[in-house]
């Protein structure tokens, strides 16, 4: 999917400006921002719900156009709010949606029971959706979009009013979606901790702009080229720190008990690992302290804030 230059504005607010960015098949983007920052109008115009004012969208490779957006919205699968038939059982509304897809009778039959039995709802199969909890609605929604097994999945705040297990599970079988069957995630999302198990890449967006988009690696790297590491020692972590610090080029310190230094060259680590034992420090553990995508998205904020 590739998007260029897109912009959309209501009346006299710039919801979307400009976005550039491109998600290769098979892989997952994250799109994220604070509330209003644009995501939802985002997915919209990639959808094709929405016409932008200026920009273009192409989903596998085919320009969105009004012409071309029935033919490739079959394609995709989008979750972006909870509109199930409250007065249908969960299976029925699966069973409605599938048959509005075009899936045969037996397709639809299996693909119905394994997506219940993958979201955790099989139990409430027969239950309508109006007697259903929040949470157990807004997995529906999830199964609903991958009913018919899109090849591009786009998903708003997939695990909002899920339990941490549920939360979970819902990550792993997205991630499981994406590494197995190649399909193509975006996925907007505040529930930004656990996020690098399924997201390769993401976008983060601030009043409509992106502020940087790329694969994730890449970004960390980007903003902090040093990796961090924590030691810990089985005697005075002063000392340790102290002794890490006569290393060329490290500077230890102390941080709530626990010795850390910082460096961009791994053959450091050794090196401070070896000066430790020379001076009869006890080394029980040396471990890099990987920045997540939390920590990045409130330094690119930060960052933008203080701009
Ligand atoms: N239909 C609309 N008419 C007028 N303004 C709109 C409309 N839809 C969105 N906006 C405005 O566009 C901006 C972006 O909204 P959007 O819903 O895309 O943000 P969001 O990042 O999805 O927010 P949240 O995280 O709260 O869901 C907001 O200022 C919002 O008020």
């Amino acid at each position: 999917m590739s998007v260029s230059g897109l912009s959309k504005r209501f009346g006299d607010r710039q919801a979307v400006s400009g976005l550039t960015f491109e998600v290769t098949r098979g892989r997952a983007f994250g799109l994220l921002g604070p509330n209003g920052s644009g995501k939802t109008t985002t997915v919209r115009l990639l959808t094709g719900l929405l016409r932008p004012d200026g920009g273009e969208v192409a989903l596998f490779g085919e320009r969105l156009t009004e012409a071309s957006a029935d033919g490739l919205r079959a394609r995709i699968g989008v979750q972006t709010d909870t509109s199930l038939y409250p007065s249908l059982s969960a299976r029925e509304n699966l069973r409605a949606w599938g048959e509005l897809y075009g899936l045969s009778r037996a397709t639809l039959d299996v693909r119905i029971d394994e997506v219940l039995e993958v979201l955790g709802l099989s139990e409430r199969a027969g239950s309508l959706v109006g007697q259903l909890s929040k949470g157990m609605r807004q997995k529906l929604a999830v199964g609903r979009a991958v009913l018919h097994t899109p090849e591009l999945l786009f998903l708003d705040e997939p695990t909002a009013g899920l339990d941490p297990e549920a939360a979970n599970d819902l990550i792993a079988y997205l991630t499981g979606m994406v590494r197995a069957a190649n399909t193509t995630v975006i996925i907007c999302t505040h529930q930004l901790h656990g996020l690098e198990t399924l997201c390769d890449d993401i976008g983060i967006l601030k009043d409509g702009t992106l502020l940087t988009a790329g694969d994730v690696p890449t970004l960390l790297h980007r903003k902090w080229p040093a990796q961090r590491y924590s030691v810990t020692v089985g005697s005075d972590p002063a000392r340790a720190a102290e002794v890490i610090s006569s290393v060329d080029g490290l500077t230890a310190e102390v941080v709530a008990g626990e010795v850390t230094f910082s460096t961009a060259d791994e053959d450091a680590v050794p090196a401070a690992v070896a000066a430790l034992v020379r001076h009869d420090v006890p080394v029980r553990a040396v471990v890099p302290q990987r920045p997540t995508i939390e920590q990045l998205y409130f330094a690119t904020l930060a960052e933008e804030g203080a701009a």
